[in-house]
């Protein structure tokens, strides 16, 4: 089997090419120098010049003459239509049930064996009887899980004109480009078959009515150029699984001979469908050159039928084999050459295979269902999170609000302890008011809450993150699934206008954050406050006990020189920022930006939850000791 055809989606492929010399008639041989095509270890074709015959020097005329090709298969008259088949098209009918497009077409002159290849006898059937045949057998193995439905249509391109071969009334059909720019053809039955007789039934009708006429070079010969096209659609059968539908279509073409008009020797009707025949293949031969060349933005389909019909296959989303035939006999010298030089070029084109890339308008709403869902999950997430932290930030604060209650209530015990000291000296503690006693009840009910929606928060945020990657992995589909601008813009647009929602959400987000900074440092400011009124008050105490010691009789408890200078920075700085204090006081509007710079040494944990502890019960506020 050709591994060439085995595709892996989205990647390159380069068209097939294989080329089958028929065996010669009796007629040829009798006529001419004999045969002047072989095919040599199966994929390589001598083609010798019959002139070179008539050289004296055989060696050199040899190597002047003979020309080589190398194709991916190289068939001779003993091939049988099974080989070709098994080794050009087998592959293709798997991959159109994997929901891949194949094509197979056969290119030759008039009576090298092209219509023998593609549809041959009842006895030895040829590549669409078999492609069918094989179809169908794949159809039953798998028809427990998978159900199919297979249509056909069959074509003629006849003097430019297109025709239905399965209904010989339909009359010339129109060809048009639709929004994705592949070609449809207006009005051509589509017949649903179910087996293989059927198959042989509607191809031996669609032959019947294709236009045939003997002429000097064949006594069959197919005037035009005739397309089969077989579409499978298939669904997963099973339940509760997601409905998956894949399309994929088989293109067989048996062109129309490729000689040159003069030789058949044609005139009137017959002369001008030659030259029908040959501007159609002339305007594919132009299309296989431009392709060819690698880099080539524009390829003109548009001069025939035949090449709009061919756009895809060769261009497109396919999977494409082309089957040339020779004759043997050195009276086809000539179109056996062109023949072998347009087959030879036509191994340069490359087309790019995908099972995705198509994609219905069915698919297109569901993908942008699917992307809707996705977000609105996403924002409903996102939101429950703004919550958690919403609840986080009205506990913090709670928290500051309540460890000022107990600080307050440690200093005021303080006091009230020193002077109880000096009444009664018993040493017995200050019962808690109420108040405090409250604050701590609170205080612990507010940690329990905060690491109840810490939990919940670690939990939904990871919810969160795999809502964002369902969403970016459905947007990563995106171009592979869709093929035309249009769709591409519209999953755009719909995609940003969800990152929209999602960023005004975390503006949102962050403007709360910032609220709650600015409460939390209120909060740290006038805890700042207080321990600063207990420095000023310690101080000024300690100062005027050592002013009293200083007047009395204990000359050693004298302060140092350097504590003094102490003291006297102290009360100047003291001094300077009571008077900014009383400045804020009476403007308000400068206060409140005072409040937006962080204060110094004021660190992000400061202000979070997470590292706020229970302070033990009974430990007094602690304050550095003056050292001396
Ligand atoms: N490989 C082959 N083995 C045996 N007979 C062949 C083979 N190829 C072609 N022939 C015979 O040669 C004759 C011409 O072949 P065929 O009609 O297939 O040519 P064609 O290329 O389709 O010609 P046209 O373009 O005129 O339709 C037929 O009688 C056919 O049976």
């Amino acid at each position: 089997m050709a591994g060439k055809h085995k595709s892996t989606d989205g990647q390159q492929q380069q068209l097939t090419v294989a080329l089958r010399i028929r065996p010669i008639f009796a007629n040829e041989a009798n006529r001419g120098p004999g045969v002047v095509a072989r095919a040599v270890a199966g994929k390589i074709v001598i083609f010798q010049n019959p002139q070179a015959r008539n050289t004296a020097d055989v060696l050199r005329a040899k190597r002047s003459h003979e020309k080589r090709f190398v194709f991916d298969w190289a068939f001779d008259g003993k091939t049988t239509q099974e080989e070709v088949y098994i080794k050009t098209t087998k592959q293709l009918v798997d991959n159109v049930m994997k929901g891949y497009n194949a094509t197979v077409f056969a290119y030759g002159a008039t009576g090298a064996g092209k219509t023998h290849t593609m549809v041959g006898t009842d006895q030895d059937p040829g590549i669409m009887v078999r492609a069918l045949s094989d179809l169908f057998k794949e159809v039953r193995n798998n028809s427990d899980a998978t159900s199919y439905e297979v249509k056909m249509s069959y074509l003629e391109v006849y003097n430019e004109n297109i025709r239905d071969l399965l209904n010989s009334h339909s009359g010339q059909l129109d060809l048009r480009e639709d929004s994705q720019g592949n070609h449809q053809v207006i009005g051509l039955s589509e017949v649903s078959v179910s087996n293989e007789y059927e198959v042989m039934k509607i191809l031996t009708k669609g032959n019947k009515n294709r236009t045939q006429e003997a002429t000097g070079a064949n006594q069959t010969s197919s005037r035009s150029h005739a397309m089969l096209q077989v579409h499978v659609k298939q669904s997963d059968r099973l339940r509760n699984t997601v409905q998956k539908v894949r399309t994929g279509t088989l293109y067989m073409v048996d062109l129309a001979g490729s000689e040159r008009a003069s030789h058949t020797r044609n005139t009137g009707q017959r002369f001008k469908e030659g030259a029908h025949i040959n501007m159609s293949l002339l305007a594919l031969g132009n299309c296989i050159n431009a392709l060819a060349v690698r880099g080539v933005k524009y390829v003109n389909f548009r001069d025939s039928k035949l090449t709009r019909l061919l756009k895809e296959p060769l261009s497109g989303n396919c999977q494409t084999v082309m089957i040339a035939h020779i004759s043997p006999a050195a009276i086809h010298f000539d179109e056996s050459r062109n023949t072998l030089l347009y087959a030879d070029r036509a191994k340069n084109i490359t087309n790019k295979v995908s099972n995705e890339k198509k994609m219905s308008d069915e698919d297109m709403k569901k993908l942008r269902d699917d992307i809707i869902v996705s977000f609105n999950r996403q924002m409903e997430v996102r939101k429950k999170v703004m919550e958690i932290d919403n609840k986080l930030l009205e506990l913090t604060t709670e928290f500051g609000k309540l460890a000022i209650t107990l600080n307050d209530w440690e200093t005021e015990k303080a006091k009230l302890d020193s002077e109880k000291d000096k009444e009664t000296s018993d040493g017995e503690e200050e019962e808690e008011p109420q108040h405090v006693r409250q604050a701590w009840d609170d205080i612990e009910f507010v940690i329990s809450e905060q690491h109840r929606y810490l939990s919940l928060r670690e939990e939904t945020e990871k919810e969160y993150d795999s809502c964002c990657e369902k969403t970016y992995k459905l947007a990563e589909t995106l171009p592979q699934k869709t093929n035309s601008e249009e769709q591409k813009e519209l999953l755009d647009i719909l995609m940003r206008v969800h990152e929209l929602e999602i960023e005004k959400m975390e503006m949102q987000a962050d403007q709360i954050l910032r609220e709650h900074e600015l409460r939390q440092r209120d909060i740290l400011l006038a805890r700042f406050d207080k321990q600063r009124q207990l420095c000023d008050e310690i101080i000024t105490k300690q100062r005027a006990m050592i002013d009293s010691m200083d007047n009395g009789d204990d000359k050693n408890m004298k302060p140092s020189r350097e504590l003094l200078e102490l003291y006297q920075i102290y009360s100047r700085e003291f001094d300077g920022r009571e008077s900014v204090i009383n400045q804020l006081n009476n403007n308000d509007h400068r206060t409140n930006s005072l409040w937006k710079a962080r204060p110094p040494g004021t660190t992000d944990s400061m202000l979070s939850v997470k590292n706020v502890e229970r302070r033990p019960r009974r430990n007094s506020l602690q304050l550095p000791p003056i050292s001396r």
